[in-house]
């Protein structure tokens, strides 16, 4: 007999982490869903073998047991589970961006079951199981927040479970994790929105300025199309530390202003040069805060057939894309076209083929 997995939450990260555990175990994978057509598509896609008609009856003969939905429904779907029943040695796990209140609410299964808290720190701002991917976790810090009952043979497992993520594994307090995905993956988060809505407040002022509003501001609000119901959630949950993150971002944004006030030219050139340090030592190859794909920007030349030279080149050297986009930043002149791989090996594969072609190309 298969054993047997049951993903609640058929979206972008309980799609991946199916994926992951299939490419590993040969199991029966149970998909549960409040949306049917998430269900219909993870069956199509081949992510699950079938849908769970109860969650009670399917969670009852579970070997493991994500929880991959908002972490507000996580923490219903655990107080649901009090009158559950479980197989004995089944585990449950969660991948919520917040740990604290989740972990708290599952100590309550404690004797019933084994519940370890987790957060695969890589995603996107798409969501649904059709954005999943094998892929999505591979390089990335996948972070464990076991207590004082958990047993290191019940880590053992839950980490043999997740293997096939090809993430690296760690293991903190759930106030630990959610004082630092504060810090830099929540509020930079509710900066992001805020552009967006600083942005949108000017568009009264300048017609033009969502126009023009190119490069830099679109990538540095790209997450703001990231999902409400996901972050609505999230900020919820982890108040404290955002409000702490708030006050600290008000000192931060006097400091500048007071820069630019004294019109203190030095003062601001080392604000931009120790921000620029600072970034640049952050790990490039580790998945995280920092690019979730492997994206390549290739200047093109504003001329019919120059996107399909480009992919033509990719696809005479097998290099498979997972993602084209043409960012509109320089109209007239040249586009830059924004190519994502799987892997760094497929970049730079990419990168010194388009070179051979007279194709520049570069990473940010
Ligand atoms: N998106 C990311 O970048 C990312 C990364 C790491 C962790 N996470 C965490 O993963 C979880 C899922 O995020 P996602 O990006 O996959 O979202 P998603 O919107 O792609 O998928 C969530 C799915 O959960 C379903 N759902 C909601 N409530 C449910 C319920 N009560 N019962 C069953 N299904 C329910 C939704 O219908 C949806 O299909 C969240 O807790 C999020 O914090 C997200
Ligand atoms: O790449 C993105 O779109 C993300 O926002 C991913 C991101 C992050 O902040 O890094 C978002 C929330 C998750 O908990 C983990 C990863």
């Amino acid at each position: 007999m298969k054993r047997e997995v049951v993903v609640i939450g058929l979206g972008l990260i309980g799609g991946s982490i199916a994926l992951g555990i299939r490419k590993e175990h040969d199991v029966k994978m149970i998909g549960f869903d409040i949306n049917e057509d998430q269900v219909r598509m993870a069956v199509s896609l081949g992510i699950i073998d079938e849908k769970a008609h109860s969650l009670k009856t399917a969670v009852a003969t579970a070997d493991l047991i994500v929880l991959a939905v908002p972490v507000a429904a996580s923490e219903k779907l655990l107080t649901d589970m009090l009158s559950f029943t479980f197989k004995e040695g089944a585990i449950i796990t969660d991948v919520g961006s917040t740990k604290q209140t989740i972990c708290a609410k599952a100590k309550e299964l404690q004797n019933k079951v084994s519940f370890v808290g987790g957060h695969p720190m890589a995603g996107s701002h798409k969501s649904g199981v059709s954005a999943a991917k094998v892929h999505l976790f591979e390089n990335a810090f996948y972070v464990f927040t076991p207590d004082e009952v958990t047993s290191p043979q019940v880590m053992d497992t839950l980490k043999d479970w997740l293997k096939g993520t090809k993430a690296t594994f760690l293991e903190m307090s759930p106030e630990k994790h959610d004082e630092i995905t504060g810090a830099i993956s929540h509020f930079p988060h509710i900066i992001a929105a805020s552009l967006v809505h600083h942005v949108e407040t000017e568009e009264d002022r300048n017609p033009t300025v969502t126009r023009l509003a190119a490069g830099g501001f679109r990538d540095i609000t790209r997450i703001a199309s990231s999902s409400p119901e996901m972050w609505r959630d999230i900020l919820l949950q982890n108040q404290s530390s955002l409000l702490r993150l708030l006050d600290t971002w008000d000192l931060e944004m006097q400091k500048v202003r007071s820069l630019l006030e004294s019109s203190d030219s030095e003062g601001i050139f080392s604000y931009f040069e120790q921000a620029k340090h600072f970034r640049e030592k952050l790990p490039e190859r580790k998945k995280g805060a920092i690019p979730a794909f492997y994206d390549l920007f290739v200047d093109v030349p504003d001329h019919p057939g120059a996107i399909s030279d480009v992919t033509s080149i990719l696809a005479q050297s097998d290099i498979s894309l997972t993602n084209i986009r043409i960012l509109e930043t320089r109209e007239d002149i040249m586009g830059v076209l924004r190519l994502s791989f799987r892997s760094e090996e497929d970049r730079e594969q990419a990168k010194e083929q388009l070179g051979l072609h007279t194709f520049e190309s570069y990473t940010l």
